[in-house]
């Protein structure tokens, strides 16, 4: 059904001087799921996310949220719409601490045009509520931590909870296992599944298997098209697929 849809791509495509990046990708993405966008090196993968994150222009296509055409909307405006990028790591201030960088998040949702949290009442939620959301992503004990000191995983749970900050109907996360050590994927992917939801989750990711118990749907793109589409199970028995991941350690 049309509504059970949130975010859709048609004939989305992008060129860079005559090169096809991103190429007539017609991408559906159910409400509610955790939909992973994977495929080897150069894939498109980054491009198409920074097509339906408003950071680049399409060169031809459209790009629907909830039904309606967003194709033309800027980041910002996508963003109150209630989708939100995960903030890159570099976007944390690295000297402040871990509650501090959730409570500056909580206070951008809330914008500064009436200076309201200001106030000792309003700064006192917002660190019961930072606290809740460090609590969600398993960081209850770190608010006091320097940011700069936190190890690289507890980084990346920081991150999201800055993003949970603006409270996303879709959560938009880059790579989220990007260097992570091995030990740590299991536990980034056990705080994707729990922060997903009653929220809808699209990720980029090369790792055909981090993303196998993490996600209900997976798109495998390769040189910019869709090569195939379905549960983990349906697309690593893809004859194509496995043949796309052949020689690059990601499969
Ligand atoms: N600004 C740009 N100008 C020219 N070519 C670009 C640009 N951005 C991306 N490309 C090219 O488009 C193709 C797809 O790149 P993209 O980064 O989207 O792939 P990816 O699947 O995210 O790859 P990776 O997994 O390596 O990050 C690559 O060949 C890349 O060189």
């Amino acid at each position: 059904m049309a509504q059970d849809i949130i975010i859709e791509t048609k004939g989305l495509t992008k060129e860079f001087k005559g090169f096809t990046a991103v190429s007539n990708v017609d991408l559906q993405v159910r409400r509610g799921t955790i939909h992973a966008l994977i495929g080897p090196n150069g894939a498109g993968k980054t491009t198409c996310f920074n097509l339906i994150t408003k950071f680049l222009i399409p060169t031809s296509g459209q790009i629907l949220y909830d039904g309606q055409d967003i194709t033309s909307e800027q980041p910002a405006a996508i963003a109150r719409r209630g989708m939100v990028r995960s903030f890159q790591i570099s976007a944390v201030f690295p000297h402040l601490t871990v509650r501090e960088n959730v409570r500056i998040a909580l206070q951008h949702k809330l914008g500064n045009s009436f200076h309201f949290w200001r106030s000792d009442r309003v700064l006192n939620g917002l660190h019961d509520r930072a606290d809740e959301l460090l609590s969600d992503v398993g960081l209850e004990g770190y608010g006091e931590a320097i940011t700069a000191e936190l190890p690289y995983g507890r980084k990346r749970a920081l991150e999201i909870a800055t993003t949970l900050a603006l409270e996303p109907k879709v959560l938009l996360l880059d790579e989220p296992m990007a260097g992570m050590a091995h030990e740590d994927v299991g536990r980034i992917a056990e705080l994707i599944k729990r922060v997903a939801k009653g929220r809808t989750v699209l990720m980029v990711e090369h790792n055909l298997k981090v993303v196998a118990n993490l996600s209900d749907k997976i798109t495998v793109l390769q040189r910019g098209a869709i090569l195939a589409q379905g549960t983990y199970a349906e697309v690593s028995e893809n004859p194509e697929v496995v043949q796309a991941y052949m020689g690059t350690g990601h499969g």
